[in-house]
């Protein structure tokens, strides 16, 4: 018989195309007066759609958040919201631009309104990774946790296939870790399923047509369920290779994820072939490490480490950073095994079926 424990995270989600323009009466409704805006150069169109709705709301802006959140940007940003006493920051971007965004939020107690831009899916999550020192470390608080997000899939659209692409694999990471982890409880199940079989549909969708709103909207949605099914059951193996190769190596996120998550799945295989199985079926394939591996390779999508710059002769590094502190996992993380699963990654070999180190 099962036995769970849930947690859900309140946040207030606004969804459908134009609802940016909803972003002022947001933050009134928070009673917030004084914003500083978060965007970046990639999104300009968006961010200046954004600027005109708040007005006279807005009284700072930034437009420099990177990946991995540096806290040397942190401290930064923090002269901004002290010097021009800011109570509310809206974000508009990428995992990168919501992390600085949670990092303002967690040392000052300011509101958050996110208007992402990818699937990265972190503006439903109350966790947060910073790097500093080279060393990328995450923790988790209702502190860090947006108070209001608006997905308005037009903000999206203008996500290149590529990123597209990586972004949708880095949401289905979430939903697929999350059916194995310690947390993994009906609610996050039903969820993480859905956004596996809505971002397989997806992707191909994506190369069929790239400009098809309903198909980006779909994603979008798989995206917000699988940040909640990150938000409620946490991580594992696979998401700590991800950030001990991100905050160590420079690698890019999401284009990281998509190279690891078949080899991680494959390493994890012989401990949940029950999970894998359910991911196989979501995925329509009979294995979901290949399955993973073949749905981004026929959408042209990243399979080695070497093609995103990783040296090989770092991959012993990045194993004992990986081992150092996993977090929780399956199946038993040992320095050898995941030495072996680097490598496989590295060359970008197809994962063959369950196997035991
Ligand atoms: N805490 C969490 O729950 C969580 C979850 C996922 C990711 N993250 C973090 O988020 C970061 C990665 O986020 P990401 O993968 O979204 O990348 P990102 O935010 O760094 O964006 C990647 C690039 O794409 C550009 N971009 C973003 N949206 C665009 C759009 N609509 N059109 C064109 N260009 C666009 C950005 O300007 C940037 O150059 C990492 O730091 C990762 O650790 C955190
Ligand atoms: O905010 C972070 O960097 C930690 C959580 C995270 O990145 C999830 C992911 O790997 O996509």
């Amino acid at each position: 018989m099962r036995s769970f424990v849930y947690n859900s995270h309140p946040v207030r989600v606004i969804f459908g195309p134009g609802t940016a323009s909803r972003v002022a009466d947001e933050v009134r409704r928070l009673d917030r007066s004084r914003v500083l805006l978060l965007a970046g150069e990639h999104v300009r169109p968006q961010a200046e759609l954004v600027e005109t709705a708040l007005g006279d709301l807005q009284v700072a802006r930034f437009d420099g958040a990177v990946m991995h959140t540096p806290v040397e940007v942190t401290e930064r940003v923090l002269g901004r919201v002290t010097e021009n006493d800011v109570d509310a920051v809206v974000a508009v971007g990428g995992g990168s631009t919501t992390g600085l965004a949670k990092a303002l939020a967690g040392r000052t107690g300011i509101d958050q309104v996110i208007l992402p831009t990818t699937y990265a899916g972190s503006e439903v999550t109350p966790v947060l990774g910073e790097t500093a020192g080279g060393v990328k470390t995450t923790r988790s608080s209702p502190d860090l946790l947006p108070e209001t997000v608006i997905y308005d899939v037009d903000f999206t659209m203008s996500m290149p296939i590529p990123l597209a692409l990586t972004s949708a694999i880095n949401a289905m990471a979430h939903a697929i870790e999350a059916l194995y982890s310690e947390q993994a409880n009906p609610i996050v199940d039903a969820l993480a399923l859905e956004a596996v079989a809505a971002i397989a549909r997806g992707i191909p969708a994506l190369g069929a047509d790239s400009a098809d709103p309903e198909g980006r909207s779909d994603l979008l949605l798989a995206a917000w369920l699988a940040g909640t099914c990150l938000a409620s059951a946490g991580m594992g193996l696979h998401h700590k290779l991800c950030h001990a190769l991100g905050g160590s190596f420079d690698l890019p996120h999401a284009a990281t994820h998509t190279v690891v998550l078949p080899h991680a799945l494959a390493y994890n295989e012989p401990s949940v072939p029950h999970v894998m199985a359910r991911v196989a079926q979501a995925l329509g394939t009979e294995s979901a490490p290949a399955g993973v591996y073949d749905l981004v390779a026929a959408a042209g999508g990243p399979t080695s480490l070497e093609e995103l710059g990783m040296r090989e002769a770092d991959l012993d590094e990045a194993a004992r950073l990986a081992t150092a502190k996993p977090y929780p996992n399956p199946r038993e993380v040992t320095e050898v095994g995941v030495r072996r699963l680097l490598g496989e990654a590295f060359a970008g070999t197809r994962p063959e079926p369950a196997r035991t180190v």
